[in-house]
């Protein structure tokens, strides 16, 4: 696991968008299958990538997934989708066709998931038995969970599909997440983490077991990066 630390929030998301870009760079004929997530964390990250990147990404070659989605529309304020349209797939040139959301407002989420497991399953290469994406962009809740997995919805992280139902054990709110066995299989699976309110859930990834959702996957992934900001690292630096 790599970590590294950034001085602002800004910081983090533009290192971290030239670390992406850079590594599309390094294979440049080939389409590179990518997961979001979405919250409030990457919000930043996208506005600065459509405002500052735009002209020296190759969108051509972004195939764009998500790694979780609320049960909602895309017009909600919760859509992971809708967040990530506005701020960012609408200002930048990403053929249509390469954009495959999950629709957060079918009546029937578990038939949701299942459909979008399949169309992963053919879209994304396999390997170790699972898709592999290119690069999965995590976020970390300040209770610990990753996608929409959260504490006590461990067996998710170990799932043999590569997306299921979930609840927000707070609201009660139904989620479609990526599974865990599908996170950690990715090529580069990268937690973008920043806040204050992050500071525990960096420490103990960084410093405990798996006592989390997303420890368990920053533990567990082939390949693991965290882009923190210094707010979000200030835990972890006082047990240094
Ligand atoms: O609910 C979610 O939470 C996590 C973390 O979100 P944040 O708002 O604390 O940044 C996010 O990674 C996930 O995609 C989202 O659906």
């Amino acid at each position: 696991m790599k970590l590294s630390i950034y001085p602002s929030s800004a910081e983090a998301s533009r290192k971290l968008i030239l670390y992406i870009i850079n590594i599309l760079n390094e294979e440049p004929e080939k389409i590179f299958n990518i997961a979001l997530s979405g919250g409030q964390t990457p919000a930043l990250m996208f506005d600065i990538w459509a405002n500052e990147y735009v002209n020296v990404t190759p969108w051509e070659r972004m195939r764009i997934f998500w790694v979780d989605e609320r049960c909602v529309p895309p017009s909600d304020s919760d859509s992971n989708y809708g967040m990530t349209c506005s701020l960012l797939l609408r200002l930048v040139p990403i053929p249509y066709e390469n954009v495959f959301r999950i629709y957060g407002e079918m009546k029937s989420p578990n038939k949701e998931a299942k459909r979008y497991s399949e169309l992963v399953e053919q879209l994304v290469p396999p390997k170790n038995g699972f898709p592999e994406f290119d690069i999965i962009l995590l976020g970390a809740g300040v209770d610990g969970h990753t996608s929409s997995i959260f504490s006590g919805q461990e067996e998710f992280l170990t799932s043999e599909v590569a997306y299921v139902l979930t609840i927000n054990p707070i609201n009660g709110q139904k989620r479609i997440a990526m599974t865990g066995n599908v996170i950690i299989n990715a090529r580069w699976t990268i937690f973008l983490i920043t806040g204050r309110a992050k500071a525990e859930v960096v420490s103990e990834i960084c410093n405990s077991g798996d006592v989390s959702p997303a420890a368990y996957v920053a533990h567990h992934a082939i390949n693991v990066e965290l882009f923190v900001d210094e707010l979000a690292a200030s835990n972890f630096r006082e047990i240094e």
